[in-house]
């Protein structure tokens, strides 16, 4: 069963169109690694994907309310714990369970520490587990192993394997190895859009006239 598909799709970002023509789908069970070198699109991929930007062309179908987006900020909030930030995300989904994900990424120990007391592999780790708690099938990562040692990286490999197992589905971008052979793998260089503008503009604008 396919989670999530991509047709023909075509996204922008600061006015230029990144990458063009992507297709793909991706079924429950599987894992989508992007590809690329810095610049090509990978983050404004995922940024469409997550529904933060429209596409320029092209359809991004997946149910509603099923995917959940692990930006490359991890988005916590300092003055909270581990544990508050991870009942507040939680709560953001309408859910309220929060042990499996502390397990999951190692946090027990640090649950009652202040999010911003906490290491940068510490942090990425937090942010992690925040996508444990929405319960969402769909997860898109960007860069899910900045900062993170090897035995954090063989966590986090885990807990993705983990969500496949359970009929998830993930698409991440990054230049690391994951240690997950089994995720196909989509290298957006051969998906480098030709220069021109993003074509924003409204059919019949003549710039000459503006
Ligand atoms: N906030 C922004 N405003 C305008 N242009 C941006 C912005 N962020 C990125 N860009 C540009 O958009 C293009 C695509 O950037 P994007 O971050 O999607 O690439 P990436 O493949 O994720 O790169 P990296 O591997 O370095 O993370 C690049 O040319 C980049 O310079």
């Amino acid at each position: 069963m396919s989670l999530l598909s991509v047709v023909d799709l075509a996204v922008a970002r600061g006015g230029l169109r990144t990458v063009e023509g992507v297709s793909f789908t991706v079924d429950a069970g599987a894992a989508l690694i992007l590809r690329g070198p810095n610049g090509i699109g990978k983050t404004t991929l995922l940024r469409c994907l997550a529904g933060l930007q429209p596409p320029l062309e092209g359809r991004v179908i997946a149910a509603p309310d099923s995917i959940a987006y692990a930006a490359h900020a991890d988005g916590l909030k300092t003055m909270l714990s581990v544990a508050e930030n991870l009942r507040f995300w939680a709560r953001v989904f309408d859910r309220d369970e929060i042990d499996a994900a502390l397990e999951a990424m190692n946090l027990r120990d640090l649950a009652e520490r202040p999010a911003g007391a906490l290491s940068a592999g510490q942090k990425r780790r937090l942010g992690l587990a925040r996508l444990l708690v929405t319960g969402r099938p769909v997860w898109l990562l960007d860069e899910p192993t900045v900062s993170l040692d090897a035995d954090s990286v063989a966590l986090f490999a885990a807990v993705i394997r983990g969500h496949l197992a359970a009929g998830g589905a993930a698409v991440m971008a990054t230049h690391i190895e994951l240690a997950l052979p089994e995720a196909a793998i989509l290298d957006l260089g051969g998906y480098r859009a030709r220069p021109r503008a993003a074509g924003l503009r409204p059919a019949g604008f003549n710039e000459a006239f503006a």
